[in-house]
């Protein structure tokens, strides 16, 4: 009999949505199409929302712009950041599905070392769709991948691991390095393929980069806020830093897991030292207080659910960090103000109305 010419489900196809905040074109989803044609995106529009973004044929998505937050978010529409990556956030909030994938429009397929084209999303389900290991270290890597396991001396009592939260992607070829690195090592291309995948272990934190990650929106969604960055802030590209040290230390108290490693995408463009230096300068020099007090942070019991963790992060930011800087003091008010917003639009009566294939209500 002739192969089916049906093409299989791809998993979790009505659970996912695929997040791109944009300020330049959508030109990457060719290459993207059979991976994400039958996912749903949301796509974020940075920068003037005059402009028109061609979305290519056969996509299924919601487009949203500044006049879109604005509208939707009303005054609760400044802690959404602008002329920053940070904006993809929004899409976080609006979306309804079960998990979150967000992928920069510079970040293409890339291939593994025997040359096949690597479905980033699918692995990026597998690594959600398995429990983490984050209370004791496997030295063989993810157990529950094909092929591996849980090495001797692993305790049975922990073979079951916990919930993911968050599967973090790494890059081929153009490396997230910070401006100063990318200053010193311009032409450095990350083209070693490392075939792991590894839990974050408990109590330790790590720099979460936004351009190929996927999250259980669920689980994790309201910490996934990536911050005041960009036009009028006084710090950028450290959005999903931000985000990431927030989420460890909940993940951390909730329970869950965080895995990084494979998929590896490739990363295309470099955007420029100087421009990224100047956002970084106050991250690289803040970082060095902000990384203690992470570290030390602690959630009291009755933080039960990831909103409660997050308006008592936002307190003890506050409380902190507001004497070192007072930028840190409106982070904190944004902080909540977006849990605010996310239960604004996330409680049962608070939904944007959507159009189907365009921009939203
Ligand atoms: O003002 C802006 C600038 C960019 N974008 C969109 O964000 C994505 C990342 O932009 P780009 O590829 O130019 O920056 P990178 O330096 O490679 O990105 C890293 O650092 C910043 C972020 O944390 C990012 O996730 C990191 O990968 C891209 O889709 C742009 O169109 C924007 O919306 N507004
Ligand atoms: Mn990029």
């Amino acid at each position: 009999m002739a192969g089916s010419s049906i093409k299989p489900t791809p998993l979790l196809k009505d659970e996912l949505d695929i997040v791109i905040p944009t300020i330049r074109n959508l030109d990457f989803l060719e290459m993207w199409r059979p991976f994400f044609e039958q996912y749903h995106l949301i796509i974020v529009q940075d920068g003037d929302p005059s402009k028109n973004i061609k979305v290519p044929d056969g996509f299924d998505y919601e487009l949203y712009n500044r006049n879109d937050i604005n509208r939707i978010l009303g005054p609760k529409a400044s802690c959404i950041s602008f002329k920053d990556s940070a904006c993809r956030c929004f899409g976080y909030m609006v979306s309804k599905k079960k998990y979150i994938y967000t992928i920069d429009d510079d970040c293409f397929v890339a291939k593994d070392p025997s040359g096949k084209e690597i479905n980033a999303l699918e692995q990026h389900i597998k690594n959600l769709l398995s429990p983490s290991t984050p209370l004791f270290f496997n030295t063989l890597y993810d157990p529950y991948r094909e092929g591996a396991d849980f090495v001797r001396g692993y305790p049975f009592s922990l073979r079951e691991g916990v919930p993911t939260a968050v599967s973090h992607g790494l890059w081929l070829n153009i490396p997230d390095y910070d401006a100063p690195t990318q200053l010193v090592k311009p032409l450095e291309r990350n083209t070693r393929y490392v075939d792991a995948v590894l839990t974050v272990p408990k109590g330790t934190l790590f720099p979460m980069c936004g351009m190929n990650l996927a999250f259980n929106r669920e689980l994790i969604g309201p910490a996934m806020y990536f911050g005041l960055m960009g036009d009028g802030q006084p710090v950028g590209r450290y959005d999903d830093m931000w985000a990431g040290w927030c989420m460890k230390v909940i993940c951390d108290h909730m329970g869950w897991g965080v895995k990084t490693g494979l998929p590896y995408i490739w990363h295309s463009k470099a955007s420029n030292p100087f421009v990224n230096l100047k956002k970084e300068y106050n991250g690289i020099f803040w970082q060095e207080e902000l990384i203690p007090f992470f570290q030390s942070a602690v959630l009291p019991k009755e933080c039960t659910t990831v909103q409660k963790c997050y308006i008592e992060l936002a307190k003890q930011v506050k409380e902190k960090l507001g004497k070192l800087d007072p930028y840190f003091i409106k982070l904190a008010d944004a902080m909540v103000t977006w849990i605010e917003a996310w239960d604004e639009l996330n409680s049962s009566e608070g939904k944007p109305a959507k159009l189907p294939n365009g921009t939203a209500k």
